[in-house]
């Protein structure tokens, strides 16, 4: 069955309705400043033509990973603030996830008010491994939207998730995707079904555990797979070559030495890299050949030679997808490496390449090196769910739609 949009619950009628939405309001603080409110954005269109068309909008979303119970520091107070301002109308922020605050908000509510609820992750429910206990807290959700409320997923960097918030939530209420989640589907959709050619894929970051999935999945699919950022030093101590105190993954180093074998004509990695004494801004550095990390250095970002390299294969790509940053760009330091790999993909971009970059960390990249964001064909606001889309995983929140 084909997936129902907004524009299908839009046009069947909203004024006077409650309509519980699932957005993606995850974005990174310091303290409770906003660093990168990209995801708010984002999320802003679905909300703003809900409320425009008179619905009572309850808005659900997860900010960190709190350990089940109503914890200050990841309270959607400051996301409440910062979204109010994009959506220009008051929102109202409920103190818990589904108790008696929210009930009493979502009750009082009339047409084209917005309520955030508090971090959905503050009750345990929402991750737990027992479907029941999901479930039970998926009806509590429907609760506040009463008999005739519908459900719009469009957190589009969770639908990976099968969580009582994105997934058990969707069976109980009329479900449509949201615009978000459209729009990404239909851009991530470019770059499985026939990308022009050549294909590129670069792919940073430090969890190498993490993405050693996506590499297996995307390396026989693309003609080069960069590699860079903090997971590479797995890559050359499979090599066995010494890697200093960089970050490795030791029970990850077979892996990586079977994937660089099996797909030697594909993995690009680096020839030179920038090394630190220490973890910290202002750390002692020099530039070395990956093959002279000494012991108590670690590298922070690939070398310049790496990034003239890396760029003469992505500015000649038609097709290049992009997540992790090449090296610990918050340290301006460290920062040339992801700020030449991005500019290399600009320029592709200006010359007719399709490109995409996925993942919280090089968005805020993108931004934070005050690199043009229209730059690049599209900026998923997916992580973990867009990797898992390319391998070509079934995402939970989106098949639940399906049904
Ligand atoms: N050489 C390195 N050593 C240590 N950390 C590194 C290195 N290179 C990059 N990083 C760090 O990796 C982090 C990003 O890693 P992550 O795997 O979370 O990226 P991402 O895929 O863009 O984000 P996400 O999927 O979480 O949205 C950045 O904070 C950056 O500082
Ligand atoms: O940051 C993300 O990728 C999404 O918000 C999902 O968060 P999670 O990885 O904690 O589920």
């Amino acid at each position: 069955m084909a997936v129902q949009t907004l524009d299908d619950l839009l046009n069947a009628g909203v004024e006077g309705r409650a309509v519980l939405v699932r957005s993606d309001l995850n974005v990174p603080l310091d303290g409770d400043r906003i660093t990168d409110p990209g995801r708010i954005l984002a999320s802003a269109p679905t909300l703003k033509a809900l409320a425009e068309a008179g619905a009572k909008v309850i808005v659900t979303a997860h900010l960190g990973r709190p350990k089940g119970e109503p914890d200050p520091q990841y309270s959607l107070a400051p996301v409440a603030v910062k979204l109010a301002e994009v959506l220009g109308r008051n929102v109202q922020l409920a103190g818990d996830v589904v108790g008696q605050d929210a009930l009493a908000r979502a009750e009082g509510l009339t047409d084209g008010d917005v309520l955030l609820l508090e971090n959905i992750r503050f009750d345990p429910r929402e991750t737990s491994k027992d479907e029941a206990e999901r479930t039970k807290l998926a009806k509590a959700l429907v609760e506040l939207v009463g008999d005739d409320g519908a459900f719009v997923s469009d957190g589009f960097g969770v639908v990976h998730r099968a969580q009582a918030s994105v997934y058990e939530v969707a069976k109980l209420l009329p479900h449509y995707a949201g615009k978000l989640v459209d729009a990404e589907i239909e851009v991530l959709g470019k770059l499985t079904e026939e990308p022009e050619r050549p294909y590129a894929v670069v792919l940073g970051g430090s969890k190498v555990s993490d993405k050693l999935a996506v590499i297996e999945a995307l390396a026989p699919k693309v003609d080069t797979l960069v590699i860079g950022g903090g997971m590479y030093y797995t890559f050359l101590a499979a090599q066995g070559v010494s890697v200093g105190n960089s970050l490795c993954e030791e029970s990850m180093i077979d892996t990586c030495k079977a994937l660089l074998e099996q797909y030697a004509d594909v993995i690009h990695i680096p020839q030179d890299v920038v090394i630190a004494d220490s973890f910290s801004a202002d750390a002692e550095s020099k530039i070395v050949s990956v093959l002279e990390i000494p012991d108590g250095w670690m590298g922070l970002d690939i070398g310049p030679q790496s990034v003239r390299r890396f760029a003469a294969i992505l500015t000649s790509a038609k097709t290049v997808f992009w997540n992790g940053p090449m090296g610990v760009f918050e340290f301006e330091k460290f920062a040339a490496g992801t700020k030449g790999v991005a500019e290399a993909i600009i320029e592709a971009t200006g010359k007719g390449a399709y490109s995409v970059v996925g993942g919280g960390d090089s968005a805020a990249a993108v931004r934070q090196l005050g690199l043009p964001e229209d730059g690049f064909s599209h900026i998923s606001t997916g992580g973990g769910a867009s990797l898992e889309y390319l391998e070509g995983k079934e995402l939970p929140g989106i098949a639940v739609l399906e049904g």
